[in-house]
């Protein structure tokens, strides 16, 4: 649950039963209410702060729209370009023409579209083409298009409540399986807990959900992803070195203080998803700021991806490849370097291990890089790859022969050992078909 997505995506409510708080704008007894519960969704500006539910209510209209088989499309004006506003337009006529299919096209940030992209779709939410859902944190009336807001239903959205933040605080914690520990009564569960599984047992204490609640300020989404962060950086500072031992030891209980929120809260912002396009993105900038020798650069990316909670080991692993494949024999101790410092992470753990990382990181920007030898290596593959016939066997002269029968054979016959030489020795190595073939040289496709 605490890998892949940010804990606030993972949350996200399908249904307005799990949709908390915001009863003026969606309540039992309001108009938005019983048009969604009928079905009949007008064109929408979702306008509210961040975090409070803008999406979410958009996610919720998706969920109950595809099963009245309503098309819901989603574009983000972020980076949606024109053209992609004009094909789901063109799309939403075609469904309508030929299936008499409807199509509601949420556009998150719309304030982010100038006057003349709002003007595309004008006409089409007049006529009827698309239902238009837009969500915006800025005064709709200084940055929606006057004649495309008189044609929406303006729905405000607040600022979550405190209490709102403690139900979907608590919604998370339980479907994390953390227990809240009670902090009139001190360490008592934490003592009493026992736990047989190779999974530590994650406590946080009361007054941290209530601290969280506080902080997040009513945004859902920074509350949610300060839980995750918090949670994540007491799992990974768990494994310590137990230096008499020698050995790693990982206590079986971890405790979320009002501490380890708040920090939490603090580096929220920069959560990422930790199995999405994201963690991929970051981390080939890592890869290519340590390959165009950029140190400030490479620090950048190794900071944001730990700082938003990446797994240590993950980025450790890719230095030991990059160690290889980049700098290779210009610097072979990079090798060692990478190797050590990948050790050292599992040794101690976020945050004490980030210095190692860094350490390593600036290292290989500074150092001196050769691709030679993962050259060459990728020709002997493709060699192997595009041999069409059976490949050629082990010369006889390189065989081992530890049976008479196999000396009888011919095996090791002729071989020269070349510590009996003092001057270089005349001897293949390679297949007969492949004598004089240099893969450092030569490309193979
Ligand atoms: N009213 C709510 N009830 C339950 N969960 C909520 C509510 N509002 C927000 N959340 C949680 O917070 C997360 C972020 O909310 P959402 O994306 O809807 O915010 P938003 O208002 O669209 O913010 P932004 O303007 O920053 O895009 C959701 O994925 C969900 O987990």
């Amino acid at each position: 649950m605490l890998e892949g997505k940010p804990l606030a995506d993972k949350m996200r409510p399908d249904t307005l039963q799990d949709y908390i708080g915001q009863s003026r704008a969606v309540g039992q007894e309001t108009l938005l209410r019983s048009l969604l519960e009928t079905n009949e969704i007008p064109s929408l500006i979702l306008w509210g702060p961040p975090g409070c539910g803008k999406t979410t209510l958009a996610h919720i209209i998706a969920n109950n729209s595809k099963k009245h088989s309503i098309r819901f499309v989603t574009l983000s004006a972020t980076n949606a370009k024109t053209n992609d506003v004009r094909d789901v337009i063109k799309q939403a006529q075609n469904e309508k023409s030929f299936f008499k299919r409807k199509t509601i096209l949420f556009i998150d940030e719309i304030h982010r579209f100038n006057k003349s992209q709002q003007d595309t779709f004008l006409p089409h939410v007049e006529c009827g083409t698309i239902t238009l859902i837009g969500a915006t944190t800025e005064n709709p009336s200084f940055q929606v298009n006057a004649a495309l807001l008189s044609r929406c239903r303006v729905i405000v959205l607040e600022k979550l409540p405190v209490e709102a933040m403690v139900t979907i605080l608590m919604r998370a914690i339980n479907s994390l399986g953390i227990h809240v520990l009670d902090s009139s009564r001190p360490t008592d569960s934490l003592s009493h807990s026992s736990n047989s599984s190779s999974e530590p047992s994650v406590f946080i204490e009361d007054k941290a959900v209530d601290t969280l609640a506080y902080l997040s300020d009513g945004d859902a989404r920074a509350g949610l992803n300060g839980l995750q962060l918090a949670v994540l950086a007491r799992l990974s500072s768990r494994k310590m070195f137990c230096k008499k031992s020698g050995q790693t030891y990982s206590p079986s209980r971890v405790l979320i203080t009002e501490n380890d929120v708040k920090e939490g809260l603090q580096r929220s912002h920069i959560l990422y998803d930790r199995a999405g396009e994201e963690h991929y993105n970051c981390i080939s900038a890592l890869h290519k700021s340590m390959r165009g020798s950029d140190q400030n650069a490479s620090l950048y990316w190794l900071a944001r991806m730990l700082e938003g909670g990446e797994d240590p080991l993950y980025v450790a692993r890719r230095l030991v490849r990059f160690a290889s494949e980049d700098i290779g024999l210009a610097d072979p101790s990079a090798l060692t370097q990478a190797v050590a410092a990948y050790q050292g992470c599992h040794f101690i753990g976020m945050p004490e291990c980030e210095v190692l990382l860094a350490q390593c990181v600036v290292y290989f920007a500074r150092a001196p890089k050769s691709i030679e030898v993962y050259n060459a290596y990728n020709n002997v593959k493709a060699c192997l790859r595009n041999h069409q016939d059976p490949l050629p066997p082990v010369p006889l002269h390189l065989r081992n022969a530890p049976t008479r029968l196999m000396k009888d054979l011919g095996y090791g016959k002729g071989y020269k050992y070349n510590p009996m030489y003092s001057e270089p020795v005349d001897q293949e190595y390679l297949p007969e078909e492949l004598r004089g073939v240099d893969f450092f040289k030569q490309r193979w496709c």
